[in-house]
């Protein structure tokens, strides 16, 4: 279980003023889980990721993965951004066998490694290419190989289709959910989509700004139900699915109602 338990993050601006960018947020993200936060830009979802991937420090409140603080970076927490940061001299399956020759890896056996996440993201046949001869969406596999390199505990992934074309971004929605039912990988996910977090969703935290605060939770049966179907287009038109979407639409346009009236 990763635990997130009453997090909050004070920032100080170089001004000299302070944003309350997470308010006593608690989560739970149990095994084989996939738990999407949803929320307008600036709510705290880049914070409340950053925090369990260890790069930015609680100013109260724990994180623990498996009973374990979260302190720091490590190999247990996999990372995706929505900026890939491949290394443009590298080739595609050297890229994703990085952290594997950090820890010390033999040769053979990060290579065969690599080859099998590249298998396992549809890019076999581009071990040997440039991170520039690919498509953004391309790209973006390779990032997620990489972040499986090695075997985390949990997949972070912050808009990690964002910058993608609407349908490239549809195929790469089908293709995680192969990934997560392959792996059986916790996954936590951070969109501005209402339609990629119900499509995905396990559960589904609905967060509002300033202070970030989780002001809703669902929990969903759409992700599971394509995996079993593969009929994307059939769970998508489905009456509870934009029923869900409206109400959800309702809560968020509420939260930033909210806040406008505080500002
Ligand atoms: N290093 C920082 N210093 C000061 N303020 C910060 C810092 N990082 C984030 N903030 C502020 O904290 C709040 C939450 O930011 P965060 O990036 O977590 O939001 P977000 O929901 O991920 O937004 P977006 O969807 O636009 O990425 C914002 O008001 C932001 O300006």
């Amino acid at each position: 279980m990763l635990k997130v338990d009453h997090a909050s993050v004070y920032f100080r601006t170089r001004e000299g003023r302070t944003v309350h960018a997470l308010d006593r947020v608690s989560l739970d993200i149990a095994d084989s889980s996939f738990v999407v936060a949803l929320g307008a830009s600036g709510c705290g979802k880049s914070t409340l990721l950053n925090a369990i991937a260890g790069f930015l420090p609680l100013s109260s409140g724990t994180i623990t993965l498996d009973g374990r603080p979260v302190t720091r970076p490590g190999a247990d927490r996999g990372v995706v951004f929505q900026k890939d940061t491949l290394l443009p001299w590298k080739s595609v399956v050297d890229n994703v066998a990085l952290g594997l020759q950090f820890a010390g890896a033999p040769k053979a056996a990060r290579r065969a490694r690599a080859e099998e996440l590249l298998s396992l993201v549809g890019l076999q046949d581009f071990a040997n290419s440039f991170p520039y001869e690919l498509s953004g969406g391309m790209r973006q596999r390779v990032g997620i190989a990489r972040a499986l390199a090695a075997d985390p505990e949990i997949l972070l992934m912050d808009e990690p289709f964002g910058a993608l074309d609407s349908l490239t971004r549809e195929q790469m929605q089908e293709l995680l959910v192969s990934i997560w039912k392959a792996t059986g990988k916790r996954i936590f996910f951070i969109t501005h989509s209402i339609e990629e977090a119900l499509f995905l969703g396990t559960q589904v935290i609905v967060m509002s700004p300033r202070p970030g605060r989780i002001v809703a939770r669902f929990d969903l049966d759409f992700v599971r139900e394509f995996a079993r179907t593969g009929d994307a287009r059939a769970v998508k038109t489905a009456p509870e699915f934009a029923s869900l979407r409206e109400e959800i639409r309702t809560i968020l346009h509420g939260a930033d109602h909210i806040r406008s009236a505080a500002e």
